[in-house]
């Protein structure tokens, strides 16, 4: 599956945040959205999840061609996006996660054992029946990131995954991230925290003068990639 965008340009009303050259999302790709505040980060990725209108330009999924026509060439509901402040369901942490096995394509593993795993991996083990509500800022993160897990979705847009969290979380949240990735997820993350992202992606996007860009920089990028 892959995320095509061709002569994308991103904003609101008559206001363009951004102009992109042509971008692509991969199954397998990694890629660190950077841009100052305001940018347009968050605009951007949720026209890539089709969930915003872009002010011009097209964004096509190239995916099984066995889909319905109106399914088959439109991200919504197929590109996960996470939110910065991430929305979660009323009730236990089991209920937001039995909501996200729904979305799973292949259910051939056990959904008590995926549940189970996905709350082992981001440090919230044997809090199943714990009221989502009552979860800390950083935690209501992981419990996202752990419902992204279970769904196992091809492609993820996660959006300032480690804005406000302590190291402890961090780290969890960044295991969690290459997890997916080792199943094969491609993925856009937005963090102004470029040293902890720049271990897991392989590619940079930079933001400037309203402009999208590949950085070509001697970072780290794609120096984990070359070490494998
Ligand atoms: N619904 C909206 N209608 C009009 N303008 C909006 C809307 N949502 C956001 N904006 C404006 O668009 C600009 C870009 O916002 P966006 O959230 O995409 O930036 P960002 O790069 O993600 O910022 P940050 O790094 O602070 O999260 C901001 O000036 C914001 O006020």
């Amino acid at each position: 599956m892959k995320l095509v965008a061709s002569n994308l340009q991103v904003g609101y009303d008559d206001s363009k945040l951004i102009d992109c050259k042509p971008l692509q999302l991969a199954a397998g790709d990694s890629i660190h959205l950077q841009g100052a505040n305001g940018s347009g980060k968050t605009t951007l990725l949720k026209c890539l999840a089709g969930l915003l209108p872009p002010l011009s330009g097209k964004i096509t999924l190239e995916s099984q061609p066995s889909l319905s026509w109106w399914r088959s060439r439109s991200p919504l509901g197929r590109v996960v996006y996470m939110h910065q402040s991430p929305y979660l369901y009323e009730g236990s942490l089991y209920k937001n996660l039995s909501f996200a096995w729904r979305q799973r394509q292949s259910q051939a593993a056990s959904k008590q054992e995926t549940i189970e795993q996905a709350l082992a991996l981001v440090g919230l083990e044997g809090r199943a029946q714990e009221l989502a509500a009552s979860l800390s800022g950083g935690e209501r993160k992981r419990l996202a990131l752990a419902r992204i897990w279970v769904i196992q979705p091809k492609l993820a847009l996660l959006d300032e995954p480690l804005a406000n969290l302590d190291s402890h979380s961090q780290k969890l949240i960044l295991q969690a991230i290459t997890q997916l990735q080792k199943n094969g997820c491609g993925m856009i993350i937005t963090s102004h925290q470029a040293e902890g992202l720049s271990h897991v992606c392989q590619r940079s996007w930079n933001i400037q003068d309203k402009r999208l860009e590949e950085q070509v920089s001697s970072s780290n990028y794609g120096r984990k990639q070359n070490a494998r």
